[in-house]
């Protein structure tokens, strides 16, 4: 059927067709519909939505994304037809089904999420049919292999080229940006690529944002490498691993992190940049990703082996993951307390013992230290103010300001400190409801949001004693994180009445 175009400015890659005209042409809302431009000899797929009044019957509205290799003006004719569904559909619901991906079927997947032939919905079934069913070790190495084939990769003439990630899942968790300038203050190249928050209120690629851009080209990411020993930018930007964050998007509302997919997605990150040695963080706690030692054992062995299979010497690191790492949960409170340390602060010692202990890891397993020695030099690194140096550099090599102090990052103008009840010690930081009040506090987007934590597990507090403070940019998402924190209760103070339930008949 011949439509003319009207170019829409929508950010998706679809089409909007009048329903007269989607029945004609036997399609609805969904279906795809190929539109060629015969006289340019393009041809491009797309979904359709379909509307009885935003566009005229013989107009097919074409969104931005697409005209994108539709190239088309206002006003071109085109021939639209109904299309095929994507091989993929079928690979999906056979996982969906309890079947297993094999390597064609998941390059055919990849690919079609990198192109965007996968719909926000297709998308969402591929992850949603992966965390239910899971994946085995051979359709992660197959996914590990498409998401790096189907992008960019770094190649460093200077070697060993060292990487660390964490699989996250622990509010607070900051050590990028202390690990990554330990790293490269010892002679190290370690190209850092970060994901933004998946199932937390701060990614790393979220909180380093608040220094530098963190929006680069593959490219661009080794030349700074080389140019300072590190970066620490997002992967979503890089064209490295492609299909990883567009992934994690659809996770992200869930705030899921399914299991095969989170081992590909940070391994083919690994593998694209070029890292020969690799530590993995595993924090392990109850309401973290894993709940327990003998999970995060299994899950060690996993990343090991797909090292081994993909040539990279991999490390893990079980963490403790039951309470937030430092205190603070949000962007700019994050960047502040690592900032702070960086600048030579004592404390908080749950975010020092931890970036150091996992850069004395990467340290040993690259030779710059002897076995047991690594914590000591990632110490003297750290504490000699070269991990600064190294940091600030990394900052203005990525566009950012290197004179910046933690002073000068500070948390959102909106405030509300919650007090203790009653006296007693805290017996319990709940991670889940204190991501879940962050991120209604306005984090990550919002920079200034966030929690900062004055009582941690064990703490005693008096009566009125301030036990954590919310932090946000807008009142009315301050007034909404307190309302729901009244439910919530993230912290609970010995003695304390969790919840009282009146009979029936008072209610
Ligand atoms: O939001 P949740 O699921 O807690 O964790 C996601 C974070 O964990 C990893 O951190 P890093 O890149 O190793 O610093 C990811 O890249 C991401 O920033
Ligand atoms: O980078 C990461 C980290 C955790 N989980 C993922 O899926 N990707």
């Amino acid at each position: 059927m011949k439509l003319t175009v009207k170019l829409l400015d929508i950010a998706n890659r679809g089409v909007l067709l009048h329903s007269t005209d989607a029945q004609n042409i036997r399609v609805r809302d969904g279906d795809r519909v190929q539109i060629a431009d015969e006289t340019a000899g393009i041809s491009v797929q797309a979904h359709v939505d379909t509307t009885s009044s935003l566009i005229e019957p013989g107009v097919i509205g074409v969104y931005r994304p697409l005209n994108a290799t539709l190239a088309a003006s206002e006003g071109t004719p085109v021939e639209v037809r109904s299309a095929e569904r994507p091989l993929s559909l079928s690979y999906i619901k056979k996982k969906m089904d309890g079947g297993r991906f094999t390597k064609d079927e998941t390059l055919e997947i990849v690919k079609d999420i990198v192109d965007d032939t996968l719909s926000p919905g297709e998308i969402t079934a591929y992850v949603t049919a992966s965390y239910i069913n899971g994946l085995d070790m051979d359709e992660v190495e197959y996914l590990t292999r498409a998401m790096v084939e189907t992008g960019e990769r770094l190649q460093f003439t200077r070697h060993p080229v060292v990487d660390k990630h964490s699989i996250g899942g622990v509010p607070g968790n900051k050590i990028t940006l202390l690990i990554v300038p330990i790293i490269a203050a010892s002679g190290l190249r370690i190209p850092k690529t970060s994901s933004r928050a998946i199932t937390g209120a701060g990614g790393t690629a979220d909180l380093m944002e608040v220094l530098a851009p963190v929006s680069f080209p593959a490219a661009e990411v080794q030349k700074m490498t080389e140019k300072v020993g590190g970066a620490i930018v997002w992967g979503g930007a890089t064209n490295i691993a492609p299909a990883d964050d567009k992934i994690i998007t659809y996770e992200y509302p869930f705030r899921i992190d399914a299991r095969g997919q989170m081992i590909a997605s940070v391994m083919a990150k690994k593998f694209a940049v070029g890292a020969d040695i690799v530590v993995i963080d595993i924090p392990v706690g109850r309401n973290t990703k894993i709940a327990t030692p003998q999970e995060g054992r299994k899950l060690a062995r996993e990343f090991i082996e797909l090292g081994e299979r993909l040539g990279m010497r991999v490390e893990c690191a079980l963490s403790y993951g039951e309470s937030l790492v430092g205190h603070t949960i949000g962007p700019n409170l994050e960047v502040h307390e690592a900032l702070a340390v960086l600048e030579g602060a004592p404390e908080p010692n749950s975010l020092i013992q931890k970036s150091l202990s996992i850069a004395g890891i990467a340290l040993e397993m690259a030779g710059k230290a002897a076995y047991g020695q690594g914590f000591d030099m990632a110490a003297d690194l750290l504490r000699s103010g070269k991990a600064l140096e190294k940091m600030r550099q990394i900052i203005e090599v990525q566009g950012g300001d290197p004179t910046v102090k933690a002073e000068d990052i500070v948390p959102g103008e909106y405030r509300f400190d919650v007090r203790a009840p009653q006296d007693g010690y805290v017996i319990e930081l709940n991670n889940s409801a204190l991501v879940t009040l962050a991120r209604l506090a306005g984090s990550p987007y919002d920079h200034g949001a966030g929690l900062d934590i004055h009582a941690k597990k064990g703490t005693r507090v008096r009566k009125g004693d301030p036990i954590f403070t919310i932090y946000a940019d807008r009142e009315w998402r301050l007034e909404r994180a307190i309302e729901v924190g009244r439910v919530l209760m993230p912290v609970v103070v010995e003695g304390m009445v969790l919840e009282r339930i009146p009979p029936e008949r008072w209610v």
